[in-house]
C-alpha cells in the first residue's frame, strides 16, 4: 500500500482541470485556428470531435503548451499558460501525444520513453518502475528492449501513448490516437482510456464518432475555431435524427450539430 501524502489529501486548488475563456490560438502567422474558446473540463475523457481543419490540433496544442494564446485566457491545473514562468511546472504534469510525434528510430523502447520521462522531470529514482508500468500498460512490455525501427506504425503509436502517461499526468492530450491502431489494439486503447480517466483529465482528439461511443464521458464538437456543442454521448446522439447522414445515432448527430439535414450527404 503506497503513504498517502499531505499533498494527497489537500483540497485540489481549482475546479477544472482546463479553462478557457474567449480562447484565441494562430495556426502560423495569422490564421486564427481556435476563434474565442469558452471550455472547462475536469476529470474524465473528453473526445474532441470536428471536420478536418477545425481547430483540434491547434486547441491541443495550445493545451500542451506548445503553442501560446494569441487572446484570451487558458488556465491549466488552476495556473495561467500565458504566464510563461509557469510551462516548465505544468509540463511535468501534462502527457501530451502529438499528431505526428518524433522519436529516434535507434532507441528502444524502453530507453525513449525513459528519455520522455527525464524530460519530464520524473524523480531518477522513480523513472525505471514508472517506464516500465508505461509500457506495460500499451502491451509492449514484450517488445521494450527492441529499437523503434524494428516496430510497425501502430506499435510506435502505442510507444508514443507510454511516452505521454510516464509522468502520471493530471491532464494527458492525445492527438489522434487511434490513427494507424487494428481494431483489438483499438478497443484496449478505449479501455486504457477509460481507466486514466477515472483520475485524470483526459481529451483525445478523433475523426472516429465510435471511439466518442466506446470511450468518452463528454464530447465537444468543434467547427472552424468554434464551440458547436459540449455534452455527453446521449445528447450528441439525441440532438441527431433519422433526416441527418449517419451510420449511427451518434454520426447523425454530429451530423445535424454540423451541417443540418441533408446537406454533407456524398460530399467532401
Ligand atoms: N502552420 C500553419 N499555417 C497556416 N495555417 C495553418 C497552419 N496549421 C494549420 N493551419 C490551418 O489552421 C486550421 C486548423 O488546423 P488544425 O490542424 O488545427 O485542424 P484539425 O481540426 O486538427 O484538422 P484535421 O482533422 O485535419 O487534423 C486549418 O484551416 C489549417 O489549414
Amino acid at each position: 500500500m503506497s503513504a498517502i501524502s499531505a499533498a494527497d489529501l489537500a483540497p485540489t486548488p481549482y475546479a477544472w482541470q482546463i479553462r478557457a475563456t474567449g480562447l484565441k490560438v494562430r495556426a502560423g502567422r495569422t490564421r486564427l485556428a481556435v476563434d474565442g474558446l469558452d471550455l472547462s473540463l475536469g476529470t474524465g475523457v473528453t473526445g474532441l470531435l470536428g471536420p478536418n481543419g477545425a481547430g483540434k490540433t491547434t486547441l491541443i496544442r495550445a493545451l500542451a503548451t506548445v503553442l501560446r494564446p494569441a487572446g484570451g485566457s487558458l488556465e491549466l491545473l488552476g495556473r495561467s499558460v500565458t504566464d510563461r514562468g509557469e510551462h516548465r511546472a505544468l509540463r511535468r504534469r501534462i502527457g501530451y501525444l502529438p499528431q505526428e510525434f518524433g522519436y529516434y528510430k535507434r532507441f528502444t523502447v524502453r530507453e525513449f520513453v525513459e528519455y520522455m520521462a527525464w524530460l519530464k522531470e520524473v524523480p531518477k529514482a522513480d523513472v525505471p518502475a514508472a517506464v516500465q508500468r508505461a509500457v506495460e500498460r500499451v502491451g509492449l512490455a514484450d517488445r521494450a528492449d527492441e529499437r523503434l525501427k524494428t516496430l510497425s506504425g501502430g506499435m510506435v503509436r502505442r510507444v508514443g501513448i507510454a511516452q505521454a502517461i510516464v509522468n502520471d499526468p493530471a491532464i494527458l492530450l492525445l492527438d489522434e490516437p487511434t490513427v494507424g491502431l487494428d481494431p483489438a489494439q483499438r478497443l484496449r486503447l478505449r479501455q486504457l482510456l477509460q481507466e486514466l480517466g477515472t483520475d485524470t483529465c483526459v481529451v483525445v482528439s478523433t475523426h472516429l464518432v465510435e471511439d466518442v461511443a466506446a470511450a468518452c464521458t463528454d464530447v465537444v464538437l468543434f467547427d472552424e475555431g468554434r464551440l458547436v456543442f459540449q455534452g455527453t454521448p446521449g445528447d450528441l446522439a439525441a440532438a441527431g435524427g433519422p433526416e441527418h447522414v449517419g451510420d449511427s445515432p451518434l454520426e447523425r448527430g454530429y451530423s445535424a450539430l454540423l451541417q443540418g439535414p441533408e446537406q454533407g450527404r456524398g460530399t467532401w
